[in-house]
């Protein structure tokens, strides 16, 4: 927990890791002194935070802080990138997801990953759910997964007459939902979100943000937004980062507060946060 007098100039030596308020709350997800590198240079250095269980979780703070570089180690996702090297650890239920007999294809299986862009496979709506679903062995009634996955994205009612018609004809507030279905098909129980309502118009974007609200009584949601708004509408605990130069001179991430939503934009307790919150920079 961390000290409400502690000072970010401390360089994450004593990190906030829980939000306050919070001690009842199970831990799904532990970034411990977490650092992210890609080929030598740091982007995120030592971040420590505990996500819990059925909360929507916001990651803010201004462009190049790290966000989606975090959002991605928590589903092992920067494996994909080369030249990316993970330090520290992600607990998740008791083991290290960087641990050497952790399958990353099962780690995004129980905590899947929905991106800014809604990105549909070229297949039918039934499909973009049917898929996934077999080849991860499902072997239940299928049209019953589709319609509950789509039941639970709030999709079903606008797409159930047209299952067999492609994915992408959908509009792209409905095709974010549809990959929100995906995901869910899966039985994740941690869904990340990276921007997921920040290509989409007003009607859309309330649309993914009421669904966001309802999944977290089912799942967990850590979700990056640079919307100040909707962080404040739809997630419980918010992390404030930000970036800062190093001896090289070059700028890396870094965890400045991390408390309940209402905290961190009502009363902050660093000055980054305050600044950045009320929108005198970033
Ligand atoms: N694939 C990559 N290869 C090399 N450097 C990268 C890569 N992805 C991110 N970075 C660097 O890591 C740092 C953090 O980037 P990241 O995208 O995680 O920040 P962010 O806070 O999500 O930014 P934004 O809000 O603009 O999306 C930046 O300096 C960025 O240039």
């Amino acid at each position: 927990m961390r000290s409400r007098n502690q000072n970010e100039n401390h360089q994450n030596n004593n990190p906030p890791t829980k939000p306050k308020h919070a001690d009842l709350s199970e831990t799904v997800l532990q970034a411990k002194k977490l650092s992210v590198y890609y080929g030598e240079t740091l982007a995120l250095q030592e971040v420590s935070m505990d996500i819990l269980k059925n909360s929507v979780t916001a990651l803010i703070g201004p462009s190049g802080c790290g966000k989606s570089t975090l959002i991605r180690c928590f589903n092992r996702l920067n494996d994909l990138i080369d030249g990316c090297r993970v330090e520290g650890k992600v607990i998740y239920r008791g083991k290290d997801l960087y641990g050497s007999k952790i399958d990353p294809v099962a780690v995004r299986r129980r905590i899947g990953m929905v991106f800014q862009k809604p990105n549909p496979f070229p297949k039918s709506i039934y499909e973009n759910i049917a898929y996934g679903a077999r080849i991860n062995g499902f072997k239940g009634d299928m049209d019953e997964l589709v319609e509950r996955s789509l039941q639970r994205a709030a999709l079903w009612n606008e797409v159930k007459d047209k299952l067999k018609t492609s994915g992408l004809s959908l509009s792209g507030g409905q095709q974010q939902r549809l990959c929100i279905a995906r995901a869910i098909a899966l039985k994740p129980e941690v869904v990340l979100m990276d921007e997921p309502a920040s290509s989409l118009d007003p009607i859309s974007t309330e649309s993914v943000e009421e669904l966001i609200h309802q999944l977290k009584h089912d799942y967990t949601i850590v979700i990056v937004t640079h919307n100040m708004q909707q962080a404040t509408r739809i997630s419980d605990f918010t992390a404030f980062f930000n970036a800062k130069a190093g001896k090289n001179g070059k700028r890396f991430g870094y965890l400045v507060e991390y408390d309940k939503t209402e905290a961190i934009f009502e009363s902050p307790q660093e000055e980054s946060t305050k600044q950045y919150v009320s929108g005198r920079f970033g």
